[in-house]
């Protein structure tokens, strides 16, 4: 089959056709125009399909949050058509079966490619290594390690994690959150802690162990990502690094670039996250950041959580938001409309730059003939206030419900595949639905 999309703004620029044969884009002038389906994409912006570097996918083990098959709904619905599932599962993605399960409940899907992450230590305990060459050498591939939800807190463990890292070219992503700083910790340390009663997370236990961090990846000559970067003393620190030359590549997350700690006066359970949200200068800093090339890219951190989890008191709370239907219009909101960063550079920090940190083919010629169909129309002058039903995961624990956000995700294609029709997720049966 061939598809002819007509008149998309190409990247935010150029308006030309594209067209997609046998999952590939072709040159539109090679193909026989009257057999094609036609998509008329006037007004829409083409994106390359966009790339989630942290995703939690709950599965297997956290079912009742989330499957496989209902995050990848959820990625398709947000434009995504590759997702790094997080390792902190039940049972950890420690082993060769757990990534390769999950690796194969993405296949079986083909909503997008799901691209297995592994965990550093045994059952993310930080206490011995996984065997991360084996994870390497899975039929899963897993080229990103990462003990997300727990920071890799021993120095020791960490130097020799990045060195094993660096002898397959795979990338050791940090949750940085010093625990011994951050002991009972429920919202960002400051004045409003102080006033609302609740345990502070202060900024330098993120800083500290990305500097850290920089110097051990520096001595092993290793690539260190950092996970959802939330102040901007941290972005300090991985700005220094990167002026040293340190393989040092960062994240921000959608809801670090638009909500601040305010939120959190109502106690509501909702807006309580790991980092969590920061005051209006970090958001600044963060977008400052973004927009200059010290942060590489926006990761959602999607991370469902069951209604009863989400609704007690706030210290018993679970941290997480789910985020990947949200992220594009997030992103647009806090970068486009701002002006720090046109659809070329929305291209860049959420499909390009997280592919190559992954090591994830295909996306490095975005849009250009030959490369795969991983297309994403999107109709950037559309408005849309958040509701559960634009949320297409099994959990709603979203900041945004309630929120006008610009920006509508129409149509996206996997590889070919369409997924996406007129905003509406062409979804698979969900396997982990029966069991
Ligand atoms: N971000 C969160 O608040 N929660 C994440 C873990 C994590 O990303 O640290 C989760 O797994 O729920
Ligand atoms: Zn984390
Ligand atoms: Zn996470």
């Amino acid at each position: 089959m061939t598809t002819l999309l007509t008149g998309a703004r190409v990247l935010g620029g150029e308006v030309r056709d594209l067209a997609i044969h046998d999952g590939a884009l072709v040159d539109p002038a090679s193909i026989d125009r009257d057999a094609a389906e036609v998509v008329d994409a006037a007004g829409l912006v083409a994106l390359p399909g966009l790339v989630d570097l942290h995703t939690h996918l709950r599965q297997p083990g956290g079912e009742q949050a989330e499957t496989v098959a209902s995050g990848l709904r959820a990625a398709a619905a947000g434009g995504f058509t590759c997702v790094f599932a997080m390792a902190n599962t039940t049972p950890v993605a420690d082993t060769p079966a757990v990534v390769e399960q999950v690796h194969r409940l993405g296949l079986e899907s083909g909503l997008a490619t799901v691209r297995p992450i592994g965990a550093v230590t045994v059952g993310l305990r930080g206490e011995r290594l996984a065997d991360m060459l084996m994870l390497h050498r899975s039929a899963a591939g897993v080229t990103v390690f990462s003990d997300d939800g727990h920071c890799v807190a021993d120095a020791e463990l960490m130097r020799r994690a990045l060195e094993h890292a660096a002898s397959m070219d795979a990338v050791v992503a940090q949750h940085a959150q010093e625990p011994s700083l951050t002991r009972g910790a429920q919202m960002h340390e400051g004045a409003l802690s102080a006033e609302l009663g609740l345990a502070g997370w202060p900024a330098v236990a993120e800083a500290a162990v990305v500097a850290r961090d920089a110097l051990l990846a520096e001595l092993a000559g290793a690539r260190l990502h950092v996970c959802h970067v939330s102040t901007a003393q941290t972005v300090e620190v991985v700005r220094a690094a990167k002026a040293r030359g340190v393989r040092i590549t960062a994240e921000v997350t959608p809801h670090h670039l638009l909500l601040t700690e305010e939120l959190v006066r109502g106690y509501d359970g909702r807006y309580k996250v790991n980092p969590p949200l920061r005051p209006e200068a970090d958001v600044l800093a963060l977008r400052e950041a973004l927009a200059d090339g010290t942060i590489d890219i926006v990761a959602t951190d999607h991370a469902p959580h069951a209604p009863e989890a989400k609704q007690a008191a706030f210290a018993e709370a679970a941290f997480g938001m789910v985020g990947l239907e949200t992220a594009l219009g997030v992103v647009q909101q806090s970068m486009v409309e701002t002006g720090l960063l046109d659809w070329a550079g929305i291209a860049r920090v959420l499909s390009t730059a997280p592919a190559a940190i992954g090591r994830e083919p295909g996306y490095d010629a975005p849009l250009e003939v030959g490369s795969p169909a991983h297309v994403v129309l999107v109709d950037p002058a559309a408005r849309r206030t958040i509701e559960v039903g634009h949320l297409r995961g099994r959990s709603a624990n979203s900041p945004f419900l309630g929120v006008e956000l610009p920006g509508e995700v129409r149509h996206v294609w996997h590889a070919g595949r369409r997924t996406v029709r007129d905003g509406a997720v062409l979804a698979a049966p969900d396997a982990g639905e029966a069991a």
